[in-house]
């Protein structure tokens, strides 16, 4: 059902329609009247909040009368952050895409944001430098962010090696929806496995500043999954997958309630 209301916006003193139902922007907007007479409408006024963030001055926040609870009824989960961190070759976008199968085969939605892959857009502009990597785990935390509240489960694979700045995507999210998963596998069997070559190529000296060779990863100190080998061997990618899936299931993540 379509259905058209008169507003008016006070402060500008410029009325307008908008027929897609209510869109109210974050401006002092009083509802002045509406076409169909069986509908009750209350007046309703949102408060005018300027602001200034980083260097965006006069600056507002607009909400959107579609909340992040009524998506999640929708999609019957809970939009949270998975965020995979580990050493290259650690098995990070491996689990990520058996991760985002398990969870499609069950109904649920999910979307990956794997750091190579957003090095190819995104993050083009950035290195491997300590404020490069910064940036790049920023931005991915805040995209991560918009997704989780979207409804999805969103998964994130990148080395994030700097406890502090997966700390601050952590601090980005509500309580308990940002879920750190540490690959903690060896540097020698990620060495070895050397699916890109990069490892030979750091050994050599022909990459510099390469992460677990001649720059720092910093491991979680409270990660709430970690995977590593048992008895020496890697388990496959299904079964770190389930471990991460079971999580969701007993934290309420794949229903709405
Ligand atoms: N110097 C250096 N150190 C580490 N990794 C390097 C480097 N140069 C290129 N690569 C390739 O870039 C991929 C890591 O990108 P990320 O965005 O995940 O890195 S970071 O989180 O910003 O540290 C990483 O991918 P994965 O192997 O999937 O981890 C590498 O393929
Ligand atoms: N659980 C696993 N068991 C065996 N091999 C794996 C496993 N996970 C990943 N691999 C292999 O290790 C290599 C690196 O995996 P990848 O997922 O690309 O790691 P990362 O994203 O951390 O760099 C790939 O060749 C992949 O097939």
């Amino acid at each position: 059902m379509s259905v058209s209301f008169q507003l008016e916006d006070r402060r500008m003193g410029s009325p307008f329609m908008d027929s897609a139902g209510l869109q109210l922007y974050a401006k002092r907007v009083y509802i002045h009247s509406c076409r169909k007479p069986n509908l009750q409408v209350t007046k309703r006024s949102l408060k005018l909040n300027m602001a200034t963030v980083g260097n965006s001055t006069n600056i507002f926040w607009h909400d959107c009368p579609v909340g992040r609870h009524e998506r999640q009824k929708l999609l019957d989960q809970k939009g949270c952050v998975v965020w995979i961190t580990g050493l290259s070759g650690s098995g990070k976008s491996t689990l990520a895409c058996s991760l985002s199968r398990e969870l499609h085969a069950k109904g649920k939605l999910s979307y990956v944001l794997d750091g190579d892959n957003l090095r190819h857009g995104l993050n083009k502009d950035l290195g491997f430098k300590v404020e490069d990597r910064t940036e790049n785990i920023r931005r991915v935390g805040e995209v991560a962010k918009l997704f989780a509240d979207a409804g999805l489960i969103c998964i994130a694979s990148l080395i994030s090696p700097y406890r502090k700045d997966r700390d601050a995507c952590r601090a980005m999210l509500p309580a308990s929806s940002f879920i750190e998963v540490y690959m903690n596998m060896p540097l020698e069997l990620c060495e070895e496995r050397d699916a890109k070559g990069l490892y030979k190529l750091a050994r050599a000296g022909k990459i510099k500043g390469f992460t677990g060779i001649d720059d720092p990863y910093e491991p979680p100190l409270n990660c709430e999954i970690e995977l590593s080998q048992q008895d020496g061997v890697c388990p496959p990618p299904g079964t770190m997958a389930g471990r991460v899936v079971t999580y969701l299931e007993e934290k309420g993540f794949l229903e709405y309630k």
